[in-house]
């Protein structure tokens, strides 16, 4: 028996600069959308992702039409007026000029659902844990997620939505689980670090401090563990 070898050592290369150089995008989306084929490509990086039971709980919906992200867009708007009335102070002051969401910048938006109750998988791995069918929709936003950044696509996650009214704007049915509200299109760059980090709203941990090596004990005090 050998070892499975078969990634070269660029391409080896290629997969962890996607990983590290993948960042969440919300300004500098180019106008011109991204084409059918490319679209077609990162959908189908999101559905080779791995899902619990072969499930493949995930439905995509694509949002292109201006009058509905403006829909979108201002249920964000009163979302994040609310979010902004929950902080004090400076803080309240930095969330004000932190930008969150390239709703109608990006030609593109994709919402990922989860359909929780699909039989396909016949319920395998699903018994004991069955938030894992929307665990497995969010492998399918991390898949896009990477293959947009090789492809210089910029992609962004806005949550600070109310998922009814998302319900109702997209028409998805209440059994079906909004997962992720991403906006995707080209730009000319991504940032070295995350916007958050750049803003001084919070910082990296390194790896350490969220890692424990075969120690069962540790202090589970906030911030990592120790
Ligand atoms: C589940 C979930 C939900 C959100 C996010 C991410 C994830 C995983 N992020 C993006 C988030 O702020 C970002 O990933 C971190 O700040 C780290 O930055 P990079 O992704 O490394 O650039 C995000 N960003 C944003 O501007 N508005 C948002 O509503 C959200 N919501």
């Amino acid at each position: 028996m050998t070892r499975a070898e078969d990634f070269d050592e660029n391409e080896r290369r290629a997969v962890y600069r996607a990983i590290r150089e993948r960042r969440d995008v919300r300004r500098g989306f180019l106008p011109e959308p991204i084409p059918d084929e490319l679209l077609h490509r990162l959908l189908e990086a999101a559905h080779n992702a791995p899902s619990v039971g072969l499930m493949q709980p995930w439905r995509f919906i694509v949002v292109r039409d201006l009058a509905v992200r403006r829909k979108v867009h201002e249920i964000f708007l009163k979302a994040n007026e609310q979010a902004l009335a929950s902080y004090e102070g400076e803080q309240q002051q930095n969330y004000a000029g932190i930008k969150l969401e390239g709703i109608l910048e990006a030609p593109q938006n994709l919402c990922i659902v989860c359909d929780s109750q699909s039989s396909q998988g016949h319920q395998l791995g699903r018994r004991t844990m069955p938030e894992t069918a929307i665990y497995s929709a969010v492998c399918a936003v991390q898949n896009l997620w990477l293959a947009a950044r090789a492809e210089g696509v910029g992609v962004g996650w806005v949550s600070i939505l109310e998922p009814g009214l998302l319900r109702s704007t997209l028409r998805i049915p209440d059994q079906i689980t909004p997962v992720a509200y991403l906006c995707l299109g080209y730009v000319n760059a991504f940032s070295k670090e995350p916007d958050l980090e750049r803003a001084g709203w919070e910082k990296r941990t390194p790896l350490k401090s969220v890692l424990s090596l075969d120690q069962y004990d540790s202090d589970w005090s906030e911030g990592g563990l120790a």
